[in-house]
């Protein structure tokens, strides 16, 4: 039976949204946070760019040790081998990067608009079709194609695309709604006349320029299963991305399990998803990224349990079921950090010295690895974020300074 799964892109599309920003520490927070989530795959960046190199390194390492479970690691590259051959030198202990994904635009809006003559579309296919070769060439495990501007491609040149990449050694198509335009009916026939003319599975890269980003990918899936092949859904932490965002992670894997629609609850998702760990990811990424939660917020916003009013307040005290689709535990506990308690608390960070370290780590029960790495770790991965380091990111540096020093070019040697 054909299996939908996550893809999460909150480290390529969520990091480039305007106005925010993540430090290379901080995406490595989002992968270990996406693994204790189930979530199959990270597109952890652009391991093409020079300053995500050392972060793409300690990545590679990171996961080598187990620090984000079964996450498979992927990078994004323009759909273009000048790309692909920079990403793939980028190794660690012999490593690189087993998955990319490789993007180009289909549509002739952006063929006119954007690349202005320069490239028409055959010079598309070939483009990506190369690129697709020399990653598989440098050993890449899959590849997927991204389809930019893909609701505004006219079918039949979508189809030649698509099949001109599973020549090439694609494994997976991404249809890209890049500005949001797509609903839920159209997007569903679309994907599953282009699953079964391909015979490939393709993945939703939903924006939500109209509110419809969940819809759409869940329904785009739809039309994949429909076709027989598995669905893979891009997502995004708080459904952050360029200008009203991405897909929300968490609204996407809910509408799986609670919509009433049968379709959607029969729907078998592949990944081990635990969202008991959703929580403490949502507030954890709302205060990395400076981004306050709406209180609307699926199933993490300060409203999402709250009732006022006589009557819902009356009908959720007899039985919260009345107004609550499902239970407010099955997404785990809000994250209790030191570094937001009142009182007097010790907290360590960039100026921190040893003794403070040293009760902090004792206080959150984690034994630093190696000492001396770990003191250092703190203070230069504080010097990145410029904020308090929280408790789970505390953790990460006590657990793995070895591969965490990676991040940090000179540090490692
Ligand atoms: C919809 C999306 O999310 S697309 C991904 C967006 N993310 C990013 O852009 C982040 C990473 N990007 C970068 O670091 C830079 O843009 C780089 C390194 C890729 C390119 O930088 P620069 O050479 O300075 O080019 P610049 O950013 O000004 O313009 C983009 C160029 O890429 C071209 N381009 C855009 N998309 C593609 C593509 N998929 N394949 C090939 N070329 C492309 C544009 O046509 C333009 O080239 P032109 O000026 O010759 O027409
Ligand atoms: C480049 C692709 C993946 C994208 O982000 C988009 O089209 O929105």
């Amino acid at each position: 039976m054909p299996q939908i799964h996550f893809l999460d892109v909150t480290n390529r599309d969520g990091v480039q949204t305007a106005r925010t920003g993540l430090s290379k520490f901080g995406k490595t927070m989002v992968n270990f946070y996406l693994g204790r989530l189930g979530v199959a795959q990270s597109e952890i960046g652009f391991p093409f760019l020079f300053h995500e190199v050392p972060y793409v390194r300690a990545q590679i390492a990171l996961a080598e040790a187990g620090a984000f479970g079964d996450l498979r690691l992927s990078g994004w590259c323009r759909g273009v081998p000048q790309d692909v051959e920079k990403a793939v030198q980028v190794k660690a202990g012999g490593k690189g990067l087993a998955h990319y994904n490789l993007s180009i635009s289909t549509s002739d809006y952006m063929l006119a608009n954007k690349f202005r003559g320069k490239l028409d579309r055959g010079a598309v296919i070939r483009e990506m079709a190369a690129a697709v070769r020399a990653a598989k060439a440098a050993g890449a495990e899959t590849v997927g194609v991204n389809a930019e501007d893909g609701s505004r491609t006219d079918e039949g040149f979508l189809t030649e695309f698509a099949l001109a990449a599973k020549e090439a050694g694609a494994d997976r198509v991404r249809y890209c709604d890049t500005i949001g335009g797509d609903a839920p009916d159209r997007i569903r026939e679309r994907f599953a006349k282009l699953a079964s003319a391909v015979g490939l599975p393709i993945e939703t890269h939903c924006h939500n320029d109209l509110g419809l980003a969940v819809a759409n990918s869940v329904h785009g899936a739809l039309g994949d299963l429909q076709a027989g092949q598995d669905a893979w859904i891009n997502t995004c932490v708080n459904g952050i991305g360029e200008r009203s965002g991405n897909a929300d992670l968490l609204s996407t894997i809910l509408a799986f399990r609670h919509s009433f629609d049968p379709q959607l609850q029969e729907s078998e998702i592949g990944d081990p998803i635990d969202l008991s760990w959703a929580r403490r990811f949502s507030l954890w990424a709302s205060y990395a990224f400076g981004q306050p939660l709406p209180y609307n917020q699926v199933g993490v916003g300060r409203n999402a349990f709250a009732h006022e009013s006589g009557i819902h307040a009356d009908g959720a005290l007899k039985d919260h079921g009345n107004y609550e689709l499902y239970d407010e535990e099955t997404l785990g506990p809000f994250p209790d950090d030191r570094h937001a308690r009142p009182g007097r608390v010790v907290l360590t960070g960039e100026y921190g010295g040893k003794a403070g370290f040293r009760h902090v780590m004792e206080g959150l029960g984690a034994e630093p690895a190696d000492e001396e790495l770990s003191f250092k770790l703190v203070q230069l991965c504080n010097a990145q974020t410029g904020r308090p380091l929280t408790d789970d990111e505390l953790r990460l540096i006590a657990r793995y300074p070895k591969e965490l020093a990676l991040l940090f070019p000179g540090m490692a040697e």
